[in-house]
Order: structure tokens, then C-alpha cells, then sequence
């Protein structure tokens, strides 16, 4: 039986001023930092063997907390982060590779990343809200089709992270493997519409809160037997 550890990063400086932040690099603040700290408490009991994160830093802060501040005692491996999105990079990691039993990988990879806000990033949400409506800011926080202006739609979105999870997240799945995965509120979003068989109507009302690892229980066959929120 494997487990699946779903976590939207700490909250960032641009959670707590309320700013579109899509790709736009911002770090987590010192809640965030906590949260991932509690994060990092809350699954300290699951034997981490893999990991996989988008390359924004709050996803990647995330995850250095969460494997160094709580998993320690699960075993000694070191967690190495993994630039899977540079092919050069590839080869660094081969030269070591006879430490590969000692590690715990943590593969860096774009097709995580958050949803792209396109021409709102760095907006505050709440004078968006006030200057187009707030149905509209809806829409295109929440919707799965609606394109936020030169955005992705989280339709879009998913179209980049539910085949990274299948081809690459899945595979260690079947394995057995251990896996977390520190991610974004609307890429996880897509990933969760699609574990959870979410509809269309459905999907609007699911919200991910910061630092809060989502916990999936998945047979050899691929089939989820549990799923908890910590
Ligand atoms: O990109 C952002 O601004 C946040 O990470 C998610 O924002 P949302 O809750 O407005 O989709």
C-alpha cells in the first residue's frame, strides 16, 4: 500500500497581501514557514521515499521543511533536490548515483507550478473584486473553463499536471512508494479534481488551505482505499 501526501505550500508574502501571485516567484513569510512546520509534524510518521514539487520557491521552501524538520526519524536518507526540468542536470546527479539508496529525491518540475494568472498577477484580489465584480473574480479564481485574462484556465492547468502525475507520480505509486508532493492551490486543485472525480459543479467549491498535508491510501492496482486531511 502506498501514500500519497497532496500539500499547498505555506502561506507566501502575497497570500497575506491578498495578491494574484500565479508565477510570480514570491517566498513564504514566517506563518507560512510555521505552517510548514506543522506540516512537516503531521506527517512525520510516513516514510518519505519520494518527493516531487513545482519549481516556485514557497513550493520548494515547503518541502526543505518538511523533510528536514520532521521525517528525520524515519530514516537517515538526505533529501536532494532534483532540477528534472534541466537536462544538464541530469548528469551532476548520475555521478553520484552509488548514493542513491542514502537519498530521498525531490524532483523539481514546471508542470506543478500554479495555475498562470496571466495579466492579474500581483493584483490585489479584493480591489479586482471591486473594480469587475465579484462574480467575475469568481469565475476565474474558481471556475474550470474560464481563462482568467491572458491566463490558464485550471482546465489548462490540468492539462499539465494530471499527466505529469500519471507518467511520473503514479509509477512510484504502483511501486509502493511513499510520495509527497508540495504543490499550489490550483495545481493541486486539478490533481485532486481528478483523484476525486470531481464534476464540473463540483469543482468551484473545492478550496485547499495553506500547509495542510491531504493524505491518499493507493493499492498496486492504482485504486485509493482512504484519503484524510490532517
Ligand atoms: O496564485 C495565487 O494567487 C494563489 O496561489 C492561489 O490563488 P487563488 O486562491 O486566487 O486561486
Amino acid at each position: 500500500m502506498a501514500t500519497l501526501i497532496l500539500v499547498r505550500h505555506g502561506q507566501s508574502t502575497w497570500n497575506a497581501a491578498n495578491r494574484f501571485s500565479g508565477w510570480v516567484d514570491v517566498p513564504l513569510n514566517r506563518v507560512g514557514r510555521q505552517e510548514a512546520m506543522q506540516a512537516a509534524k503531521k506527517i512525520s510518521s510516513y516514510c518519505i521515499d519520494v518527493c516531487f514539487t513545482s519549481k516556485l520557491v514557497r513550493a520548494i521552501e515547503t518541502t526543505a521543511i518538511c523533510l528536514t524538520e520532521g521525517t528525520g526519524a524515519c530514516h537517515d536518507k538526505s533529501p536532494v533536490f532534483k532540477h528534472d526540468f534541466d537536462d544538464s542536470d541530469w548528469h551532476g546527479w548520475d555521478k553520484y548515483e552509488g548514493y542513491i539508496e542514502q537519498e530521498i529525491p525531490i524532483f523539481i518540475n514546471p508542470a506543478l507550478d500554479e495555475r498562470y494568472y496571466g495579466d492579474l498577477q500581483g493584483f490585489n484580489k479584493a480591489k479586482m473584486a471591486e473594480k469587475v465584480g465579484k462574480h467575475i473574480v469568481h469565475q476565474w479564481r474558481r471556475s474550470l473553463d474560464t481563462r482568467p485574462p491572458g491566463g490558464e484556465s485550471l482546465k489548462d492547468t490540468a492539462a499539465r499536471t494530471i499527466p505529469f502525475f500519471q507518467n511520473r507520480i503514479l509509477t512510484h505509486l504502483k511501486n509502493g512508494d511513499n510520495v509527497l508532493v508540495s504543490a499550489h492551490g490550483n495545481s493541486l486543485r486539478s490533481i485532486l479534481m481528478h483523484l476525486d472525480h470531481l464534476s464540473p459543479e463540483e469543482v468551484p467549491h473545492l478550496e485547499l488551505a495553506t500547509g495542510i498535508p491531504i493524505v491518499y491510501k493507493i493499492d498496486a492496482e492504482a485504486n485509493i482505499t482512504n484519503k484524510v486531511i490532517l
